[in-house]
C-alpha cells in the first residue's frame, strides 16, 4: 500500500506527478484556519510531511502516530523541535546548498539597495519628486572597498564573502563558531570576535541559523557597538535580533540603515515603525525566492522524502541520531 504524504506547500505539476506515483498525497493549499483544520484531520494517517513556514510543534505532531519523515522545503530548521523528532525517530531533512547563491544575491541586493538608497530614490522618482538634479541630501554611501562583516560563516556567509571580495573589493571580517582557514585564503577574510566585527564592519550581515544560542544575539548592546555609518543586514532569521532594539538604534542614528529580509513576526505588521523609516529596506522573506531556486528546493525535499519513505537515509538528514542505520 502507498504511504500517505501530507503536503503543506504546493509543488510544480512535474514534482506532484512524481510524488503521486509513489505516495497517496493530501495537499493543504493554504495554511489558513481551514487549511490547519485539514492538516489536523490528515495527520493521524500521515507517514510523511513536506512543506515550510509552519511551526510543527509536539502538540501538532502528537496527532501523527505513524509519521516517519518530514521534508522541510528550507535550509533553516528553526520551525522544528529536533529533540522531540529524534526521540520519536522521525527523520527531518532540509534543503541546503541549492539556495545558497540565490540567498547571497538577496543579501547583496539589500546591501546595495540600503547603501545607495535605491528604494527611497526610486519612490521619489515615481512620486514626481525628481524636479532637479539630486544633491547631497539624497546621496548614498559607497559599497565597493568598504568592510564587509559576516556573522555566521557557513554556506551563505561564504557566498556573500565571495561577492564582496571578488565583485566589490571589500575587506571581509567574519565571526563564526570557529575560524575557517580555506575561507581566509580564498577571500582574504579575517576572523574576529563579535565585538570587533560590530565595531569595525561597515556592513554587518547576519547569516546565522536561529538556535537557542543565537536567539536575541543582536540586541541593544550590539547596536551600541556599531558605528553611526554602519549598515545592518539580516538575511537569517528575525528572532536572532531584538527588533525593538533595532528600531531604537535606527531612531537614535546609532546605525545608518538596515536591509531586512526577515522579522521577529512574519508577515511584518503594516504598522511596524520599520516601515516608516526611509533608511530601512524591508523585503518579504524572499532570500531564496526565484523560480529556479524554489523548484530546486522542492525537488530536493521530494528526493529526501521519497528516500525516507522507501526506508533509506535522506541525503540531507538533519537529525542523524534519529537514523537507525
Ligand atoms: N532569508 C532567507 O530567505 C533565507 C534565510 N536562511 C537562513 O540562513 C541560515 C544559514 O544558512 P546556511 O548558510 O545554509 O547555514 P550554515 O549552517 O551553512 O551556516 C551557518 C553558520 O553559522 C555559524 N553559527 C551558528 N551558530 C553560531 C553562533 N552562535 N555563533 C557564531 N557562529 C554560529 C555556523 O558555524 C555556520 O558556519 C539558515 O539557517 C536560515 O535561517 C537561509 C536561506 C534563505
Ligand atoms: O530556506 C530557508 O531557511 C528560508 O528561509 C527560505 O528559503
Amino acid at each position: 500500500m502507498k504511504k500517505h504524504v501530507v503536503l503543506y506547500k504546493k509543488l510544480s505539476a512535474q514534482l506532484m506527478e512524481r510524488l503521486q506515483a509513489q505516495a497517496q498525497v493530501t495537499l493543504i493549499e493554504r495554511l489558513d484556519a481551514q487549511g490547519l483544520a485539514q492538516l489536523r484531520a490528515a495527520l493521524p494517517t500521515a507517514h510523511g510531511l513536506l512543506g515550510a513556514s509552519l511551526k510543527l510543534d509536539a502538540a501538532l505532531l502528537d496527532l501523527a502516530p505513524n509519521l516517519h519523515a518530514i521534508a522541510s522545503v528550507s535550509v533553516g530548521v528553526d520551525n522544528y523541535d529536533i529533540d522531540y523528532l529524534t526521540e520519536r525517530r522521525i527523520l527531518l531533512s532540509n534543503t541546503p546548498d541549492v539556495l545558497t547563491e540565490t540567498t547571497a544575491d538577496t543579501g547583496f541586493a539589500l546591501i546595495l539597495a540600503t547603501a545607495r538608497r535605491v528604494v527611497e530614490l526610486a519612490n521619489l522618482v515615481r512620486e514626481g519628486g525628481w524636479q532637479q538634479s539630486i544633491g547631497p541630501r539624497h546621496f548614498g554611501t559607497d559599497v565597493h572597498g568598504k568592510t564587509l562583516g559576516i556573522i555566521g560563516m557557513g554556506r551563505i556567509g561564504e557566498a556573500l564573502a565571495q561577492r564582496g571580495h571578488f565583485g566589490f573589493g571589500m575587506p571581509v571580517l567574519y565571526h563564526s563558531h570557529s575560524p575557517k582557514p580555506a575561507v581566509e585564503q580564498r577571500f582574504g577574510a579575517r576572523y574576529c570576535s563579535l565585538e570587533t566585527l560590530l565595531q569595525q564592519a561597515d556592513f554587518v550581515c547576519l547569516t546565522l541559523p536561529l538556535t537557542a544560542e543565537t536567539h536575541g544575539l543582536i540586541g541593544a548592546q550590539a547596536f551600541a557597538q556599531m558605528r553611526p555609518e554602519s549598515i545592518f543586514i539580516n538575511i537569517s532569521r528575525g528572532k536572532v535580533v531584538d527588533e525593538a532594539a533595532l528600531i531604537e538604534a535606527l531612531r537614535n542614528h546609532q546605525i545608518r540603515g538596515a536591509g531586512l529580509d526577515v522579522f521577529e513576526r512574519e508577515p511584518l505588521n503594516a504598522d511596524s515603525p520599520l516601515l516608516q523609516m526611509d533608511n530601512v529596506v524591508a523585503t518579504p522573506h524572499m532570500g531564496s525566492a526565484t523560480h529556479e531556486t524554489r523548484e530546486a528546493m522542492a525537488q530536493c525535499a521530494v528526493d529526501n522524502l521519497l528516500a525516507a519513505l522507501a526506508g533509506g537515509r535522506p541525503v540531507n538528514l538533519v537529525n542523524a541520531r534519529a537514523w537507525k542505520g
